[in-house]
């Protein structure tokens, strides 16, 4: 099966460079339009479809990025594998403003968001005890030490609804629950993404230390895009690398991540509601 990486740029990564043959697709989906369009063109000889989380101009906020629609149109291009981007607030001294953190494990704090692609008249339950790819997470984190970066694995990412960022007491909490990095979208995405059966690699920017930190002042915006934009051209350096590391000619997940739904659809075939079982035509079409 031919590999088409899927890029997702968080705060601050609006674009990518160097994607050859590169333009800006309108993707439909019947979630809704998508953050963005999608730049997509040829990274190494392999397909890359990049797409701008909060669109470019930081358009939407967290709760408000319309990640079904997202996914979906990675999907419906012909992504396989996607890369998420996305900036963090740091709940440990080590993990230092600079550092990147590939995330394998989420808590989920959001409590305005749609949690499934899948609901009345299709109902499924996938697993998410591994939540991320680690195939494709280990190759991320070997483009990013290759870019010279550094990069702590195995990492939790206590995803908040915000778009506030959180009280001092919530983020001495979330350190002793054992979270490692505060963000408000990682989870939204990875679930959807394994909904879809998408490897999903989370690789997160360390921008700050929250407000837990004695010796740190409390984040805001601007610290949050200044330690992106001095970071950009190693995250735009890292993403350029992993196409290279990857295998054009795809192999099935050893995970199964691609496998996802294949035990995971409960509703009787003659129970089901056409109407969303067109919905999900990109999404779950192999099982459908
Ligand atoms: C700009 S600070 C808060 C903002 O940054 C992170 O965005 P992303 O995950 O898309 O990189 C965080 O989740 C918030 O959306
Ligand atoms: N401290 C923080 N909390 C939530 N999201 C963030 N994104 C970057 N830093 C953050």
């Amino acid at each position: 099966m031919q590999c088409m990486l899927g890029v997702i740029g968080g705060s601050g990564v609006y674009q990518i460079d160097g994607l050859e043959g590169a333009s800006w697709v309108k993707v439909k989906t019947p979630w809704g339009k998508p953050s963005d369009e999608v730049l997509v063109g040829r990274l190494n000889g392999l397909p890359v479809a990049f797409l701008p989380r909060h669109g470019r101009g930081h358009v939407h906020s967290p709760t408000s990025v319309p990640y079904h629609a997202n996914i979906d149109a990675l999907k419906r291009l012909g992504c396989t594998d996607i890369l998420a981007v996305s900036a963090v607030g740091s709940l440990r001294e080590d993990y230092e403003p600079g550092h990147f953190v590939l995330v394998d494990q989420f808590i989920d704090r959001t409590t305005q968001r749609a949690p499934s692609f899948f609901g009345p008249g299709c109902v499924a339950h996938v697993s998410l005890a591994d939540p991320t790819c680690p195939r494709l997470g280990a190759l991320a984190a070997q483009a990013a030490r290759a870019e010279g970066l550094t990069v702590h694995t195995g990492a939790t990412y206590l995803s908040m609804e915000g778009p506030q960022f959180s009280t001092r007491a919530e983020s001495r909490m979330y350190r002793t629950w054992g979270a490692d990095v505060i963000g408000m979208t990682g989870f939204s995405e990875a679930r959807l993404a394994r909904e879809a059966e998408l490897c999903y690699a989370s690789l997160a920017m360390v921008t700050d230390y929250d407000c837990w930190h004695d010796s740190h002042g409390a984040v805001d915006v601007a610290q949050v895009i200044a330690v992106v934009q001095a970071n950009a051209a190693a995250a735009r350096g890292l993403v350029a690398r992993l196409p290279a590391l990857m295998d054009p000619d795809r192999q099935p997940c050893p995970h199964g991540c691609d496998r996802a739904l294949t035990r995971a659809i409960m509703t009787a075939p003659d129970k089901r509601d056409p109407d969303l079982i067109a919905k999900l035509d990109a999404v779950a079409g192999r099982v459908l």
